[in-house]
């Protein structure tokens, strides 16, 4: 059984690869206060029957290593995705292209894969935001990065010494108190960003191209953007999925 993995800076995301080539529903975990690789763990030994991971994460070398050796260990095959030059269709816009995030060399994989012959623009709200550029032709144009929106309240909250609290209920911009102008504040001012950065970004690629929002956020923002966004969480499954696909094509 093939497993793809997604250990992002919050959260764990995987899903099983089914024989079709299609990921099953993902699944998620918040660390909480314990370390990414003791979720990695419990999750290799709630699959006993697994035989190969793909892996994406955005964590240490350490983690990497460890993970590495609990699949040695189990007799299971790891493929860690890197970001690369050139690669699955996409060529990194990055100087550095070992320097992007893997999460977003995957999201631009599964996007550009999906996107018919039109650009895309991935917009990625987890723990960080990050907003990409691929055009049609599967150039990555670059992207930028900001915090995401619990960090966002998160770090306000934390300045105040314990004076401010917040809330994500039932945003709106004429807040009417602390909690609910500090919540409705970091939400607005995240769905500015995004349509902001779409719409400059936009002005400088071919049309029409497709917006794809994901990450742990993507639903809860959706409802407040303007203009077409097409949400899917589990986009980085489905560029595992195809990586794992070609990998195997290229090895038999
Ligand atoms: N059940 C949940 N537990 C924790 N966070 C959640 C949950 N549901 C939604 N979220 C939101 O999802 C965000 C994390 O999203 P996601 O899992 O996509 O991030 P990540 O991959 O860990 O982070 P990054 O990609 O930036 O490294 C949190 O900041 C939080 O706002
Ligand atoms: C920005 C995050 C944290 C988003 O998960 C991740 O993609 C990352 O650690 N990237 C490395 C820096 C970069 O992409 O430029
Ligand atoms: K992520």
């Amino acid at each position: 059984m093939v497993l793809l993995v997604d250990a992002g800076n919050s959260r764990l995301k995987w899903s099983e690869l089914g024989a079709a080539g299609n990921p099953s529903a993902q699944q998620a975990l918040a660390y909480g206060d314990r370390p990414a690789l003791a979720s990695v763990i419990d999750l290799l030994d709630a699959y006993p029957t697994v035989g190969h991971i793909t892996l994406v994460h955005v964590l240490t070398q350490l983690f990497a290593d460890s993970v590495q050796e609990a699949c040695d260990q189990r007799g299971i095959q790891l493929h860690s995705v890197r970001s690369v030059a050139r690669a699955y269709g996409i060529t990194n816009g990055y100087q550095n292209p070992a320097a992007l995030g893997a999460d977003r060399f995957v999201g631009l994989v599964a996007a550009h894969h999906q996107a018919n012959g039109f650009a895309s623009i991935v917009i990625d709200c987890g723990t960080a935001i990050t907003v990409d550029a691929v055009e049609s032709d599967g150039r990555h144009l670059g992207g930028l990065i900001l915090p995401g929106l619990q960090l966002s309240a998160d770090a306000l909250i934390a300045r105040a010494q314990g004076r401010l609290s917040l809330s994500f209920e039932h945003p709106g911009i004429f807040a009417d108190s602390t909690d609910r102008a500090i919540g409705s504040g970091c939400l607005f001012g995240i769905v500015g960003a995004i349509e902001g950065i779409c719409a400059r970004m936009q002005h400088r690629m071919s049309a029409p191209l497709v917006r794809v929002l994901t990450g742990g956020d993507a639903e809860h923002l959706r409802p407040w953007l303007q203009g077409d966004y097409q949400v899917q969480p589990d986009l980085l499954m489905h560029g595992l999925s195809y990586i794992t696909e070609q990998t195997a094509c290229t090895s038999c």
